[in-house]
């Protein structure tokens, strides 16, 4: 487990953002190499927080983006995105004037529809919108905690199909990439897992990729589902972080959803994404 909010480290300032999600970092340089002792309370403050947003920020070379997600552990490949010509383990998020759609529009948990979804997911943005393009995080841990009893008990027996061909068929088209060479996996989870780290439970499902739950009834899994959305959609459980150039947001999917907000059409918005390989849900 690991220890309650303390705010004392000696190499970072971490800064909450909302008394039990998030906090904003301070202090740190990620277009250098961190130390390991650096590296350590990150990953305190990231276990801690569920979503870090590192301020202050110059743009960080891809290589050191890359080396700063291995520091977490191995990457992971995206099996439909477009990534960055010459570094496939780099995700751009990109949406112009003449986007069809932007990523990420709908709660979600990144790539939910793998058998070992991401862990987490580190998004710098470099080109920014002058206002806007703000993105929403949700806290699973506390949604889950705020189930009443039997509603846990019952849904700690079920498990539900996440699923991705709805999602990604076409979405990359105009960006280059065909349906012939994009994968749509499927992937069936707990709808409660507990995070590996911390030993907490958390809701584990999502509007953009979580389909059916098994084992009930069409009307039964769509009733439930769909109670189970609203539920952790709750505006107690939210934030909403207003993005600065260069900032650097790393969340954990494993606890927390989010949702990026397109409201800034005809501008730019353009950031580069690493994501860390995660374990199976358990
Ligand atoms: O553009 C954003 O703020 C987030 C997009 C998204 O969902 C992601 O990168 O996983
Ligand atoms: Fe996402």
């Amino acid at each position: 487990m690991v220890a309650p909010k303390t705010n004392e480290y000696n190499l970072i300032e971490a800064k909450p953002f909302a008394p039990n999600l998030g906090a904003e970092i301070y202090g740190v340089d990620l277009s250098q190499a961190v130390s390991d002792a650096q590296f350590a309370e990150i990953r305190d403050a990231f276990l801690t927080y569920q979503v870090l947003f590192f301020r202050d920020q110059k743009e960080i070379p891809p290589e050191q983006h890359v080396a700063f997600g291995k520091r977490f552990g191995p990457l992971h490949a995206h099996p439909a995105a477009p990534t960055m010509m010459g570094h496939p383990e780099i995700f751009e998020i990109h949406a112009t004037k003449d986007s069809k759609i932007a990523n990420g529009e709908f709660w979600h948990s990144d790539v939910s529809c793998d058998e070992t979804p991401p862990l987490g997911t580190m998004l710098q943005i470099h080109i920014a919108p002058p206002c806007g393009g703000d993105t929403m995080f949700s806290d699973m841990y506390a949604a889950y905690d705020d189930l009443s009893e039997p509603i846990k008990a019952m849904l700690g027996q079920l498990s539900a199909l996440h699923s991705s061909e709805h999602i990604y068929k076409g979405r990359y088209s105009d960006r280059g990439k065909k349906d012939t060479e994009i994968d749509c996996p499927e992937a069936v989870h707990p709808i409660v897992r507990t995070h590996p780290d911390t030993g907490r439970k958390s809701l584990f499902v999502n509007r953009t990729f979580t389909t059916k739950i098994l084992g009930l009834s069409d009307s039964e899994s769509e009733a439930i589902l769909n109670l189970l959305f609203e539920h952790a959609e709750h505006i107690n459980y939210q934030i909403r972080f207003r993005w600065n150039l260069n900032d650097m947001a790393f969340w954990d999917n494993r606890c927390c959803m989010h949702r990026a907000i397109w409201d800034y059409w005809p501008a730019e918005r353009k950031g580069r994404r690493v994501t860390v390989k995660g374990e199976k849900p358990a």
